[in-house]
C-alpha cells in the first residue's frame, strides 16, 4: 500500500469525475455484508442498501464479485439492477438476467466434487460441528464459531490434504476451506471477461480476501489491454486481514461500515 496515501474520496475523484464511464466492483461477504457464523444468515444492512442503490443509478457499472453463487449473492444484496460475477468469478448474472451464465467446464465437475465432499464430510466433522456449504461445482468446509475451532481446523487441514491427492484443488478463505475442480477459478479473469469489451474511463474495486487479489489484477490486465484508465483497489480491514490484502491494496478501510462510507464518497 503506498504510504502516502490519499483519502478515499480523493483516490475515488476520477469515478466521480465520470460517473457513467466508471465501474464499481464490489465484493459481498466482509464488504457489503458483514460476516457472520452462519453462511446462510449474512445479509447486507438496509444502511448499506441505500447509498448502494443510489451508486447503480449514477455510475455506468455495478458489480458483485462473489465466492458464493451468483444467484445467492443476489439474494443477499437484493438488487436487480447490477450484475453479479459469482462462484469466484465463473457464473455471469445479468442485470433483470433470470438465470447465471454458467462455466460449463467447471459445472461438469459438480457430481465429482460433491461425492469427494459427501464422503469427506464424515462423523469426525460433523461432531466438530464444521458446515458443508454445497456450492454445486465447489464445496466449502467452514470452522467459524465452532465449539474447538484448532480441532476443527486441524480435521479440515486433513480433508484438504485427501482432496489434494484426489486431483483437486484447494483454497483456503476466511475460516472457509473450497475444495475445487483443476480448473482456473479466478475474480480476475471473471472480471476481464465482464469489462474486457468496455471502454472504462475509472473503477474502483473493494475486497477483503485473498480471492479478491485476483480482482485486483484483473483491474490491471483491463489497464494494459488500453481498456481502462484509472484503477483504485480497496482492502477491507479486519482482524482477519491477509497480509498480501494489505500489500497490493492502494488503500484500506474498516469493515462493511469503511465500505458504506466509501460507497457515500463515491456519491458526494
Ligand atoms: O467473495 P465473497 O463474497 O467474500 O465470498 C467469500 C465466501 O463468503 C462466505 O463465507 C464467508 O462469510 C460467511 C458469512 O459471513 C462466514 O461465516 C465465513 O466464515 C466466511 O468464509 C460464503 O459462505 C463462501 O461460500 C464464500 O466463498
Amino acid at each position: 500500500m503506498p504510504s502516502d496515501a490519499a483519502t478515499i474520496e480523493e483516490l475515488l475523484q476520477p469515478l466521480r469525475d465520470d460517473p457513467k464511464h466508471s465501474a464499481v466492483l464490489l465484493d459481498v461477504d466482509g464488504v457489503l455484508a458483514p460476516i457472520v457464523a452462519q453462511p446462510d444468515d449474512a445479509h447486507m444492512p438496509e444502511t448499506t442498501r441505500r447509498p448502494l442503490i443510489e451508486v447503480a443509478k449514477r455510475y455506468g457499472t455495478v458489480a458483485c464479485v462473489s465466492g458464493r453463487r451468483a444467484s445467492d449473492a443476489r439474494r443477499i444484496v437484493s438488487l436487480g439492477t447490477i450484475a453479479y460475477l459469482g462462484s469466484h468469478g465463473s457464473e455471469v448474472l445479468l442485470p433483470g438476467s433470470i438465470a447465471p451464465v454458467l462455466d460449463g467446464e467447471l459445472m461438469a465437475w459438480t457430481q465429482r466434487v460433491q461425492a469427494f465432499a459427501h464422503d469427506a464430510f464424515g462423523e469426525k466433522l460433523r461432531r466438530l460441528r464444521v458446515r458443508l456449504e454445497d456450492k454445486e461445482a465447489i464445496a466449502a468446509l467452514h470452522w467459524r464459531g465452532v465449539p474447538d475451532e484448532d480441532d476443527a481446523l486441524a480435521a479440515i487441514e486433513d480433508v484438504a490434504e485427501a482432496a489434494e491427492k484426489a486431483g483437486f484443488v484447494t483454497h483456503w478463505g476466511r475460516k472457509v476451506l473450497e475444495i475445487r475442480p483443476p480448473v482456473r477459478i479466478d475474480k480476475g479473469a471473471g472480471l476481464v471477461g465482464l469489462l474486457g469489451e468496455t471502454d472504462l474511463a475509472a473503477a474502483v474495486y473493494v475486497g477483503d480476501d485473498v480471492t479478491d487479489l485476483d480482482a485486483f489484477r484483473g483491474l490491471s490486465e483491463l489497464q494494459e489491454r488500453g481498456r481502462l484508465g484509472y484503477a483504485v483497489r480497496v482492502g477491507v480491514r479486519s482482524d482477519e486481514t491477509p497480509v498480501a490484502l494489505e500489500e497490493e491494496a492502494d488503500t484500506l478501510v474498516d469493515g462493511p461500515e469503511g465500505v458504506r462510507g466509501l460507497l457515500r464518497a463515491l456519491l458526494l
